[in-house]
């Protein structure tokens, strides 16, 4: 099947599941058979008209406690193609993208969305399938003082709005090294900080190990106005102990930016932060840009087929996990979109009384195994079946 003519895994399930059969199927793909869809503000429905994307808002709730006030927060996932074709200057390409993401982030902020978190490298094409430096370099950036964070500042400030920019980054103060990064921006317009992507994928057309190497941050949890928030960014999530790390150091919600494309991932995409949700008693987020890119001239990608000059369809599907495994439908598979999730962050501990993973989780016992399991002369605990004495 072409996967654009197959745009929207809610809407075939709506079509063509029998309606009596409806909620328990979606019950046993969503952890819920009920619509949970909220009504967003109609400044949000018409610059999404206007400006051709999709916004859709779903909420969780928790149950009412006798100590603690809900803690409603209104988080967001943006997912979105790329503006001009590759070919074009570097600044006009991103200038084009901060265009685009302006008018997404103002209809968030209509809906009074909190936090929100834009994808993988959203400033630029996903170009390190080329394994070419230049042009695709050039849109590194100064995660503090970059045109970017520059630009996202003003709209955080204005919005009162948390927002997560994943950006290729430049470090000029340890020898110009590259590094793919998170900036976090608070909601008073501060730059907070910033996260380096955890495990550089060495798969597919994903030849990043060619620009950057694997981050040196480790799991930083950011504590905001709004709640505690961490990144895991794309190909980190592959790897439980990165989004545990995130849960141990008290993370309330984990953004997971992504670009990752059909055919390679995905059968595994509505797992693994689903997964993580449940393993970590938090929120997660995870975000997938959408298109094809194309680039002037062709690549290989190790598996013997021909060279070609296009990486994708990145394949979006957006969506938001809860610690109870409970998830939002996803965003289309082609679309720009927004996805906006109203949680409430006491969901988390009640999840963690529920099904005290903490208190069984063996930290140490681990901990031993692992540092083990890393040694070089570590031998496999494995038993075999005792040979048979041959009669
Ligand atoms: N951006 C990135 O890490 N992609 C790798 C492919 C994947 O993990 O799905």
């Amino acid at each position: 099947m072409n996967h654009f003519n197959f745009h929207d895994l809610e809407e075939c399930l709506n079509k063509h599941i029998p309606a009596n059969d409806l909620g328990e199927v979606k019950r046993l793909l969503f952890g819920r058979s009920d619509d949970h869809a909220i009504e967003l503000h109609s400044e949000t429905l018409q610059l999404a008209e206007k400006y051709n994307f999709d916004a859709r808002g779903y909420a969780f709730t928790a149950e009412e406690e006798e100590f603690r006030k809900p803690r409603i927060v209104r988080i967001a996932a943006v997912q979105n193609s790329i503006v001009k074709p590759t070919t074009e200057t570097v600044a006009v390409q991103r200038d084009a993208l901060h265009e685009k993401i302006s008018k997404i982030i103002q209809a968030a902020a209509a809906s009074n969305v909190n936090i929100l978190c834009l994808q993988e490298a959203w400033t630029m094409p996903f170009a390190f399938c080329t394994r070419e430096k230049l042009p695709w370099i050039n849109f590194a950036e100064d995660p503090e003082h970059g045109p970017t964070t520059t630009f996202l500042r003003k709209l955080a400030h204005r919005y009162k709005m948390v927002i997560i920019s994943p950006i290729l980054e430049r470090d000029t103060d340890h020898g110009d090294q590259l590094w793919n990064t998170a900036v976090v921006i608070s909601d008073s317009g501060n730059y907070m900080g910033k996260h380096r992507k955890n495990h550089i994928p060495r798969v597919g057309a994903f030849n990043e190990a060619s620009y950057y190497f694997e981050g040196n941050t480790g799991h930083p949890v950011f504590e905001t106005r709004y709640g505690r928030i961490a990144v895991n960014i794309c190909y980190g999530r592959h790897h439980p102990q990165n989004w545990m790390m995130f849960g141990l150091n008290g993370a309330e919600i984990v953004f997971n930016p992504s670009a990752t494309t059909a055919g390679i991932s995905d059968p595994i995409w509505l797992i693994e932060a689903r997964n993580a949700a449940v393993a970590n008693n938090y929120f997660t987020v995870a975000i997938n840009r959408v298109g094809t890119e194309c680039f002037k001239n062709e690549f290989t990608t190790g598996n013997g087929k021909a060279a070609r000059h296009e990486i994708g369809p990145f394949y979006g599907s957006s969506y938001v996990s809860a610690p109870d495994g409970t998830r939002t439908p996803c965003l289309s598979r082609d679309r720009d979109g927004l996805l906006i999730a109203e949680v409430d962050l006491n969901l988390c501990r009640q999840l963690k009384d529920y099904w005290t993973f903490r208190m069984t989780q063996r930290l140490a016992e681990y901990g031993a195994g692992l540092t083990r399991a890393a040694q070089v002369d570590y031998i496999p605990q494995i038993i075999k079946e005792k040979e048979k004495p041959t009669s």
